[in-house]
């Protein structure tokens, strides 16, 4: 089977309103007075994959149940493809919305073969036609050698395809996924995850993804929302989420970080164990968090002689499959010393006691006002 390449789609701030397969304005919506989602704007441009992404509860979840219709927002507009679907006057039904859903518990029909379930979904055409459109999209999730068999015979994984073969059929011009691997097997959900892209990236259709998992975010997404009490609190490609995190919050979201007090110097200059930071749009004085990712500290032997300016004492190496950590203890001036997470591509075991030569890659180093989420 031949797959198409993938192109970046870069549209963000430029997407017509009218020719985005989402757009939300200022949506918000709460359960007993509790607002759970709470001023969300966004937009999905054609083809466009964007996912929610965020910690239990954060209204992720219910973002997207507003966007299929299965809750109608308490304020804020919803379009589709163009067409506004919710705001304070109007509601439109999920069917009638040209939305396609994948749920984890959006279970197939079990009384039904693999083909009737995706014809189930079809209308206004054709039996004939049904069937034709029903075995050309089973054959994109590579499923037409399954078209005669019900549901329970099927892997997850399997029946999963069958769900997006379903959910894909009517071209819908706006998909809404939640969570749709999480029921899987690591080993499985890798590869379905895979396939999943790319079926979706082939149709074209703009996608709304929720789930909890950065990496799964950043493996998926065009776009991502970070999402945290009911707020976006960044919203940019991957590599802006994950190396130009604004927040510490969102820094921390995107995986281990190395983490501690340091303060504002004169200058805007924050120093550091590691040496100096930019502290810059900092208050001079003032008390600062420091991340750094564990990919930042890159390690080396010292020379015969040589005084590096950053020196770590090995603690404990361990090889965790792609990469290996390496903990260390840095000097630092009061002679407390700082505790350190270095994460090194591959095999790298420096025994305990060994004294190595630490170096910083700034561009994975972040300073932030102490105390802010
Ligand atoms: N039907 C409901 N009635 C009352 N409260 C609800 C309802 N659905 C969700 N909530 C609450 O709204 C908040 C947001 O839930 P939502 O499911 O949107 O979050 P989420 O980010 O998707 O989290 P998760 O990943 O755990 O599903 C949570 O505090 C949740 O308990």
């Amino acid at each position: 089977m031949r797959i198409d390449p993938i192109r970046p789609v870069s549209l963000r701030g430029e997407v017509d309103p009218d020719k985005a397969g989402l757009v939300l304005q200022g949506v918000r919506h709460s359960y007993g007075g509790e607002p759970v989602v709470d001023g969300v704007s966004l937009t999905v441009g054609p083809g466009e994959l964007l996912c929610l992404l965020g910690p239990s509860g954060c209204g992720k979840t219910t973002t997207l149940r507003i966007c299929a219709g299965l809750e109608a927002p308490t304020e804020g507009e919803v379009r589709v493809a163009g067409m506004l679907v919710a705001d304070r006057q109007s509601f439109v039904p999920p069917e009638r919305r040209n939305v396609g859903f994948l749920f984890q518990d959006y279970a197939l029909f079990p009384h039904l073969s693999v083909e009737e379930n995706v014809v189930f979904g079809l209308e206004g055409m054709p039996r004939k036609k049904k069937q034709e459109r029903a075995r050309e999209v089973l054959s994109q999730v590579g499923m037409a050698d399954y078209i005669q068999a019900y549901p329970h015979t099927l892997s997850g994984g399997q029946q999963q395809r069958v769900g997006l073969a379903r959910a894909l059929a009517p071209e819908p011009k706006l998909m809404l996924l939640d969570e749709p691997f999480s029921g899987l097997d690591r080993r499985l959900r890798d590869q379905v995850r895979d396939e999943t892209l790319h079926v979706l990236k082939a149709s074209g259709v703009a996608t709304v993804m929720v789930t909890h998992d950065p990496e799964e975010a950043m493996f998926m997404a065009d776009a991502i929302a970070l999402m945290n009490r009911g707020r976006i609190v960044q919203m940019g490609s991957p590599v802006e989420l994950y190396c130009y995190p604004k927040t510490a919050f969102a820094a921390r979201f995107f995986g281990e970080v190395n983490e501690f007090a340091a303060r504002v110097g004169a200058g805007g200059q924050v120093e550091t164990p590691l040496g100096p930071l930019d502290g810059r749009g900092l208050i001079s004085g003032a008390a600062a968090t420091v991340m750094v990712r564990p990919e930042a500290l890159k390690l080396a032997a010292i020379e015969d002689g040589a005084s590096p300016d950053v020196v770590g004492r090995v603690l404990a190496s361990r090889m965790l499959g792609r990469t290996s950590l390496v903990h260390l203890q840095v000097e630092t001036p009061d002679g407390a010393g700082l505790h350190l997470h270095a994460r090194v591509p591959g095999r790298y075991l420096p025994p305990p006691e060994e004294r190595l030569e630490v170096s910083l890659d700034r561009s994975l180093a972040f300073v932030y006002p102490a105390g802010q989420d």
